[in-house]
């Protein structure tokens, strides 16, 4: 198959050696040309996992077109904040029937749409859209580590589409029908990682840890369940299996920019040391969108928000989430 990726950052560039380890063309699509010319003279990308010698069958471009002309199938990978644009971008390229599979994990500032809804509204056709996540650190990947990761859409032949496609040796794909609960679930996690990166931040322990694990589960299934989502997504791949990816990751940027902000430091701070998107920092906000939405209580979210974006101290958000009323473990879902 010849299948066109849409950023070449840490997962664009793993999922791209991914593919062409499993046989497949990649013509992958980045924004600098020191990165195309890298990876199409070197075989390498200089910015993000760079010690990785990449599969000859992965050609680079900063063309759309280029990338795109003659795709037997589209994986977009750019930051959830670009979706609309990547969208926009790729619509003139692509034909009606031209499978697309999105990888980036996020919900879109203002509207509270999921990335597919708004893939939908740019470039149509429901029914050939999916969505892809898991626990599946762009490090590992790459290297040929063995993960597991979901493949949802609304149409059975798209996602078995993409299982196939994805599958190798080291990658076990499962589908899915629930492309919203699927992409709530990668959107909620890298919140979680950050309220687990402040805790540590702080000084506190693995007890915190597991508390914000597992409560932050129990606001994610709430949220599922109340924007139509199936709850029991949740409980697998792109649910548990990436909250407890990202929560304990030595990998996670989420993590990492908990507790550099704890340490005081901002988002900015953040990108400038790493060039890479910590996710959960605009999710928290965007994530808040769509609980007011809906009326569903995210008081983790809600901390990580203010503490993020408000400058609320660490220490004293933490004391407020304890000292809330009481209340019965399960409710909402
Ligand atoms: N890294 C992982 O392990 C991993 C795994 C699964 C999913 N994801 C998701 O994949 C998506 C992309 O993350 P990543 O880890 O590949 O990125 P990254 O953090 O490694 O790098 C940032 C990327 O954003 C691009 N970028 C920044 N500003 C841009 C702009 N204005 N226009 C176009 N591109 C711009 C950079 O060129 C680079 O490709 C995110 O939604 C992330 O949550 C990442
Ligand atoms: O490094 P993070 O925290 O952005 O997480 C990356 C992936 O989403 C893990 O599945």
């Amino acid at each position: 198959m010849n299948v066109a990726v849409i950023g070449a950052g840490s997962w664009g560039t793993a999922l791209s050696q991914l593919l062409g380890v499993g046989g497949h063309d990649v013509a992958l699509w980045a924004r600098k040309d020191e990165v195309v010319a890298s990876i199409n003279e070197r075989h390498a990308n200089p910015r993000y996992l760079s010690d990785v010698t990449l599969s000859e069958r992965i050609r680079a471009t900063t063309s759309y077109e280029g990338a795109l002309d003659g795709a037997d199938a589209v994986v977009i990978v750019t930051p959830s904040s670009l979706m609309r644009e990547t969208a926009q971008a790729i619509s003139a390229y692509i034909t009606d029937e031209t499978p697309v599979i999105i990888c980036s994990k996020g919900v879109e500032e203002g509207s509270g749409l999921l990335p597919v809804e708004v893939f939908e509204a740019e470039i149509g056709g429901k029914g050939r859209l999916a969505v892809l996540s898991g626990p599946n650190h762009a490090e590992e990947v790459i290297k040929l580590m063995f993960s597991a990761t979901v493949v949802a859409s609304s149409s059975q032949e798209t996602a078995r589409f993409f299982q196939e496609l994805f599958a190798t040796d080291t990658f076990r794909t499962y589908v899915s029908d629930d492309t919203c609960g699927v992409e709530l679930c990668a959107a909620f996690k890298n919140v979680i990682a950050i309220a687990v990166g402040l805790s540590y931040g702080i000084g506190y322990g693995d007890n915190t840890s597991a508390l914000l694990m597992t409560r932050g589960l129990a606001e994610m299934s709430r949220l599922v369940a109340a924007c139509g989502g199936n709850p029991i997504t949740c409980m697998g791949l792109a649910g548990t299996g990436d909250l407890i990816a990202t929560c304990t990751s030595e990998h996670s940027r989420n993590r990492r920019f908990g507790e550099m902000v704890a340490q005081g430091k901002t988002l900015d701070d953040f990108t400038a040391s790493t060039h890479m998107v910590a996710e959960g920092a605009l999710a928290c906000r965007t994530l808040q969108t769509l609980a007011d939405m809906y009326g569903v209580e995210l008081p983790i979210t809600s901390v990580v928000r203010g503490v993020v974006w408000e400058g609320d101290d660490v220490k004293q958000a933490a004391l407020d989430l304890a000292s809330r009323p009481l209340k019965t473990e399960f409710y909402g879902i």
